[in-house]
């Protein structure tokens, strides 16, 4: 990011923001990856955060495989262990609240952090006793106790992951046994690039999601085609999209996008490293979206991985994506009126926003 990384001292747009769309796992502090390896008796490849960085992070734009496949590097640290799964979600908490976030919704996959009753164990841990069920509880306990010490509301989000359509069943389980623990919905995650189609089981756990009422979110047209919105909003019946960019390549798909309000979560940074838009931000969809006042958010997606950080976001939709005071403004209602709280929750953000932005809701 660096050529490309304004390097302006001012956070870009200093008042209380929302953020819908970040993953837990791509937010771990190295200094945590470091000394849970440490407290673990872990081998890593690197004993600073400067080198860690350089095996975790990406330095350039790649592609979204490229990218998916850093975690393979930090998760086995972190995977399986109760202390560090509790110490992330805190210490996520912490930074957002340092970034004048307000309200976020984090999401990540329960399967990916455990090692007992999940088919296959991931990154190759030998079987324990952690299950997706119980990091849900540990990522819940971490995130309240964070909102607790640092003032900020937090919700999560499950993750299917699109290669495990076997585990997607089991989130839509867990969204509702969590429900009144802060989980808020559903996502489908992973590599799109390589998936064409969602698969029988993500079908399936959709289908109930939606019997049971569990809020929808769809990872789709990041790098896919079109034809994934599409099929993300017609058949997963999702309520915002994840990234969504190509879907400006469908005119019919997106002015009908637009017509409804459907709210794309959008990631400037991420969208660069993973190859997803022009590296340059030369006619990046998110001009588009800003011209056509369509509903979506700034979003900082995996800040660990890019190393980024959600003034980053905006430092860039300033200085490439035309972005104004008026436009901050704009996403951050959006992002509160698309979010998944309940209604009266949900009103009480906003006049949260509306008072810090000095504006009446008409006004925007
Ligand atoms: O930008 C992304 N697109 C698709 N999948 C992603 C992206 N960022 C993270 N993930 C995956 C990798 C994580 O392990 C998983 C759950 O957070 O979601």
């Amino acid at each position: 990011m660096a050529e490309q990384c304004p390097k302006h001292q001012e956070p870009a747009f200093d008042k209380p923001k929302v953020e819908l769309h970040v993953h837990l796992d791509g937010a771990i502090r190295l200094k945590t990856i470091l000394e849970v390896a440490k407290r673990r008796g872990i081998p890593l490849p690197a004993n600073t955060e400067e080198h860690l960085s350089q095996c975790c992070c990406m330095q350039e734009p790649s592609t979204l495989t490229e990218f998916l496949s850093k975690f393979e590097q930090f998760m086995p640290i972190i995977a399986g262990d109760r202390e560090a799964i509790k110490r992330i979600a805190y210490e996520f908490v912490e930074t957002k609240s340092k970034e004048g976030v307000i309200y976020v919704e984090v999401r990540y996959s329960p399967h990916l952090l455990a090692n007992c009753n999940v088919e296959p164990i991931p990154w190759n841990q030998k079987k324990g006793d952690l299950t997706p069920d119980e990091v849900v509880q540990l990522v819940n306990q971490g995130l309240s106790e964070g909102e607790k010490a640092f003032g900020i509301k937090v919700r999560s989000i499950l993750c299917c992951m699109r290669h495990m359509p076997n585990w997607s069943m089991e989130i839509v389980d867990m969204c509702r046994k969590y429900h009144n623990d802060g989980v808020v919905a559903i996502d489908l995650a992973g590599d799109e690039s390589l998936n064409a189609e969602a698969q029988q089981g993500h079908r399936e756990a959709y289908e109930e999601a939606v019997r049971k009422g569990i809020h929808r979110t769809v990872h789709a047209g990041e790098v896919g085609p079109p034809a994934m919105v599409r099929e993300a909003v017609d058949v997963l019946k999702a309520e915002r999209i994840g990234h969504g960019y190509r879907t400006v390549e469908d005119p019919d798909l997106y002015k009908q996008l637009l017509k409804q309000g459907m709210h794309f979560e959008t990631c400037p940074v991420s969208s660069r490293m993973t190859g997803a838009c022009n590296p340059d931000f030369e006619n990046h969809p998110i001009i588009r979206f800003v011209k056509d006042e369509a509903n979506f958010s700034l979003n900082s997606d995996d800040p660990e991985i890019f190393r980024s950080t959600l003034d980053m976001e905006y430092q860039v939709a300033r200085q490439y994506l035309n972005f104004t005071e008026k436009e901050f403004n704009r996403v951050n209602i959006n992002a509160a009126m698309s979010s998944f709280l309940p209604t009266k929750e949900k009103e009480d953000l906003l006049n949260q926003l509306y008072e810090a932005y000095g504006k009446r809701s008409n006004q925007f």
